[in-house]
């Protein structure tokens, strides 16, 4: 058995995030390796360490009123983390959460630290803990409320208006079902779901994808039909971009931001071993990423190479593309249900130089693509900047370009786009907040 407690596993990473501005995923994986966390208890390490991040703000807020200075660090981590047992999960007796976090306070620190930890989770027991209705103004209180920064909630309720950012930041609280792209030309979704009930997992058909298959129970990355490349774990929205692409067998196809490879492998499903898909990222690390997804799935269409996309005719100068995928670096707020830290790291004008990689990616992009060619521009966040205005801007500078409605998508898809944009909310169908735009070259 392992020395350590699930507890001070998931305050090792919130201390991580803090100190290296590490990715949590990451580092919940590499926690569970480290402190040998078992099967049994992963699941709880899981929840309390999201849970933690994800609601990081409105933990702070209930402390408040019971902290006679300010505490920074590893402390505020254990109270946070304590209290987010005590209000969030039902499964978690409160003087179990206390005791552990007393255990860990004295083993980490002294005995004056534990016994403030136990001073201010006593009192919030005894005491409970401040209304949110306190708060006035309505975006603090979503902010607050929801735990996303205040010009975040400013900002996207300048996009998109006060009630959507509202639904979208609680559902952002809410962790995302498990999803598959099943590789239809070698099984079918019957026969995928078929083969995970015998391995324990219960899966349905996606009524909002073809190829789709939702998770009910258990865990599909652990199945001998992952491993054996007759499915891959990917988010509905995410799959709906090579839909949008509309590969099709014979051609050449580009993706300028491909790793690990989620879409890459699917257009090349999508080409069933006709044609190509060159898929380039920027260093040799991802582009391994990349093959061993290709090589998973048993496609030999994919070729991965390390370069940067803005370069692009350096290397290919007279080669000409189909189709080509600028799938582009982003800021990520649509995954912000499986990558919570994300919404605290970045700052507002990160995303104005991200929109600028973007345009010089699409503008690098539309110079290879062969006359009456398609370029699909997709990002997986929701930000008006990011997407509308990147897409206007490419426009502005490429008469030659012109945007249509994507044909190849299910039409309760379709009729979310405006403008022929589609914006897709975490809120719409409970997949990520993605945004796809299809061109095509005249
Ligand atoms: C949204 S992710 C791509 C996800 C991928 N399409 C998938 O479905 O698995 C964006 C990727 O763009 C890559 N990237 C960033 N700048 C780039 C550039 N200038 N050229 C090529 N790739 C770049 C990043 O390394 C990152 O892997």
């Amino acid at each position: 058995m392992s020395k350590f407690s699930l507890r001070e596993a998931a305050l090792h990473i919130l201390d991580q995030i803090d100190k290296n501005q590490s990715y949590s995923n990451l580092l919940l994986n590499h926690a569970i390796k480290k402190f040998e966390i078992s099967k049994k208890d992963t699941g709880l390490l899981t929840e309390i360490t999201y849970g933690t991040i994800q609601r990081k703000m409105t933990l702070d807020y209930y402390l408040e009123p019971f902290l006679k200075k300010k505490i920074e660090g590893w402390v505020r981590n254990l109270l946070r983390l304590s209290l987010y047992q005590m209000l969030y999960l039902d499964r978690v007796p409160e003087r179990a959460a206390i005791h552990e976090a007393v255990e860990i306070a004295k083993k980490k620190g002294h005995k004056g630290i534990a016994g403030m930890v136990n001073g201010v989770l006593r009192s919030i027991q005894r005491e409970g803990v401040r209304s949110l209705d306190e708060i006035e103004d309505p975006i603090t209180k979503i902010s607050i409320g929801t735990s996303h920064p205040g010009w975040l909630v400013k900002r996207w309720s300048e996009h998109f208006g006060l009630e959507k950012t509202k639904e979208m930041c609680e559902r952002n609280l809410i962790a995302p079902i498990q999803t598959a792209r099943v590789n239809l030309n070698r099984i079918t979704r019957e026969e995928a779901i078929e083969m995970l009930k015998e391995e324990g997992v219960e899966a349905s058909e996606s009524h909002i994808v073809p190829a789709a298959i939702r998770v009910k129970k258990g865990n599909i990355a652990h199945t001998s039909a992952y491993a054996e490349g007759f499915i891959t774990v990917q988010d509905e929205s995410s799959m709906l971009v090579a839909y949008a692409l509309n590969p099709v067998p014979g051609e050449s196809v580009l993706d300028m931001c491909a790793a690990p490879g989620g879409k890459s492998t699917h257009i090349a499903e999508c080409l069933n071993g006709e044609g190509e898909v060159l898929a380039l990222d920027l260093h040799d690390h991802k582009i391994k990423l990349i093959n061993e997804n290709a090589d998973r799935l048993k496609l030999k269409n994919v070729k991965g190479e390390a370069m940067d996309g803005r370069k692009l005719q350096e290397h290919y100068p007279d080669k000409e593309f189909d189709r080509i995928l600028v799938d582009a670096p982003c800021s990520g707020f649509g995954v912000l249900r499986r990558k919570p830290d994300i919404k605290y790291a970045k700052r507002e004008q990160d995303l104005h130089s991200l929109a600028r990689i973007q345009q010089e990616l699409l503008a690098s992009a539309v110079k290879s693509l062969k006359k009456g060619g398609t370029l699909v521009y997709s990002t997986c966040t929701v930000d008006k900047e990011e997407n509308e205005g990147t897409v206007e801007k490419f426009l502005a500078g490429h008469p030659d370009i012109e945007m249509k409605l994507p044909d190849n998508l299910p039409e309760h898809i379709t009729v979310l786009a405006e403008n022929n944009m589609l914006q897709i909310f975490p809120q719409d169908f409970d997949g990520d907040g993605f945004f796809i735009t299809v061109f095509k070259k005249n």
